[in-house]
């Protein structure tokens, strides 16, 4: 299968193109080493970044703060939507504000799907709601759409009144997928989707996760520490140790040719495997 980095959309390289998500000077530590410190980076529309590194580097602190969910200690995050909306500073505008833009424009994957899925509403409800909060009102229209999407991330129609306790682990994760694509988000946020399913389970996973990610032209940040999910997903990799980004780079680049010596351990860990 090819990765997405050989597929490199041309208006990552176009200085025209404004970057949909900035990260500016942000740092955020709970103690000396503990969370992350300075990032800066730009994210362009369509482009998937992986973050990497090993357990405890900061990985999933950095994307609560670039997806408006915890606010840095220093920096700013900055989101435009498109060239004709302003840009907004996600830890300055008013909470309420950050709430709407994140409710239309962001999703938000969890590695655990239980904790992005409503536990006793029915699986149709769990992707109809999300249209609710952004104002779809026509009960027939909401619920041909559940069925559209349950049917794209492979979980049979019939299944739609049933409750997500009720799924297998993969099956939950492809719902949470659904209920946060049915709103067209253009940044999803994903932490470590595939972590703790079982390896065929994954490789189904990744795949369709891939497949939508190139149909809807989304723009991901997705954190793994399998940089097997960022060869195959991802066009950039930042790698992090202990709260510093040491390498960041294009995937193939990185993978193949990496620059710093934790970069090189982490590559020739999986090779020995
Ligand atoms: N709320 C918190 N209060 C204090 N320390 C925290 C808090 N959240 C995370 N940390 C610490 O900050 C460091 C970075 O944690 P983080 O979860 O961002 O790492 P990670 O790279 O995502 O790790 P993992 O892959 O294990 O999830 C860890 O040492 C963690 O114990």
């Amino acid at each position: 299968m090819d990765n997405l980095a050989q597929a490199l959309p041309a208006q990552f390289n176009d200085p025209a193109e404004a970057p949909l998500l900035r990260a500016e000077g942000l740092s955020k530590l709970y103690a000396p080493g503990k969370g992350f410190e300075p990032v800066n980076l730009n994210l362009f529309p369509g482009e998937v970044l992986a973050i990497v590194g090993e357990s405890g580097s900061g990985k999933t602190t950095l994307l609560k703060t670039l997806s408006g969910r915890l606010e840095p200690q220093q920096g700013e995050v900055i989101y435009q939507g498109n060239s004709q909306m302003p840009a907004a500073s996600l830890y300055q505008i008013s909470e309420a504000a950050r709430r709407q833009l994140m409710r239309a424009d962001f999703g938000i994957v969890h590695q655990h799907p239980m904790d992005g899925l409503r536990p006793r509403i029915s699986a149709g409800g769990n992707i109809g709601e999300r249209l609710m909060e952004v104002g779809a009102r026509n009960y027939a229209d909401i619920r041909r759409q559940a069925l559209n999407w349950l049917t794209a991330v492979e979980i049979g129609a019939d299944r739609i009144d049933d409750l997500p306790i009720t799924f297998s682990g993969g099956m939950q994760q492809r719902l949470q997928i659904a209920r946060n694509l049915v709103t067209h988000p253009k940044l999803v946020f994903m932490d470590e989707p595939t972590g703790g399913l079982d390896v065929s389970v994954q490789a189904r996973l990744l795949d369709l996760i891939r497949n939508l990610v190139t149909e809807l032209n989304l723009a991901v940040v997705i954190v793994t520490h399998d940089l097997a999910v960022a060869r195959l997903l991802a066009h950039r990799i930042m790698v992090m140790k202990q709260g510093q980004v040491v390498e960041t780079g294009l995937t193939d680049r990185v993978l193949d040719d990496p620059q710093h010596a934790y970069t090189q351990l982490l590559v020739s860990s999986v090779l020995q495997q």
